[in-house]
């Protein structure tokens, strides 16, 4: 792996910036930080200033907001922690922007230098957010079905928009299919499982395992679609 952006985020701003610290001595290429999620930030202002109290502990790194709202419960719109951040930030670097909300990502896409890289995190509808302007794709289906998500963005960057789009169609119609059977972090570990071979052993709670025949059917449904 070339590159790895350590997550460093927690409840505890103090747990966070041990984290970060450690990241830094281990070399990592870059940390992320999503926001508190008990004790939520109410304003954008109290967000950057958690962020930046993180990011002065690890200067060196290049520093990356982890905006995952459905998760957090954190509802401050991500262009308005972009506002001035790198003042408050100066290692800032961009967003991995996990929400639905589209008017947002396009905002902080319009308002990024150059040098910030914008990764899209809703997969089912990665494509909307390319034509938005995202740079690139973080996301939990790409740990089994990176290489087809890789022929989407290239089709995109080539222009067919017919390919890209058809294998975003072939994405959600493992998604829709998953989420009728209950696609929660145990089945996606469980698929990940299935499609690797690899044994990568049970989720750790409160994430709950998932029942054995539902990874199975969809692990089938995986294979009738994409291969
Ligand atoms: C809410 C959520 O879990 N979003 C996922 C997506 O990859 C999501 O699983 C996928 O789009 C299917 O809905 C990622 O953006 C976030 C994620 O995988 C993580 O941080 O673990």
């Amino acid at each position: 792996m070339d590159q790895v952006i350590v997550h460093v985020g927690c409840m505890s701003l103090k747990d966070s910036q041990e984290l970060a610290r450690h990241a830094a001595h281990i070399g990592a290429s870059g940390i992320a930080v999503i926001a508190p999620s008990f004790f939520k930030p109410s304003t954008a202002e109290v967000l950057q200033t958690f962020l930046q109290e993180i990011a002065a502990v690890a200067p060196t790194l290049p520093f990356y907001y982890y905006h995952l709202p459905a998760v957090t419960g954190v509802k401050v719109p991500a262009r308005e922690v972009l506002q001035n951040i790198e003042k408050l930030i100066p290692s800032f670097r961009g967003v991995k922007f996990s929400g639905s909300d589209l008017l947002d990502f396009g905002q902080c896409v319009s308002c990024s230098p150059p040098h910030w890289s914008l990764l899209y995190g809703v997969d089912e509808q990665l494509l909307a957010g390319l034509v938005l302007g995202a740079h690139g794709a973080v996301g939990s289906t790409y740990n089994y079905l990176g290489c087809h998500i890789n022929n989407l963005i290239s089709a995109f960057n080539r222009g067919d928009l017919i390919q890209a789009r058809s294998i975003q169609f072939q994405l959600q119609e493992l998604l829709s299919y998953a989420i009728k059977l209950g696609f929660d972090l145990g089945v996606n570990k469980q698929l990940m499982i299935e499609v690797s071979g690899l044994s990568l052993g049970p989720p750790r709670l409160p994430v709950r395992p998932c029942p054995h025949p539902h990874a199975k059917e969809i692990a089938h449904k995986h294979q009738t679609i994409f291969l």
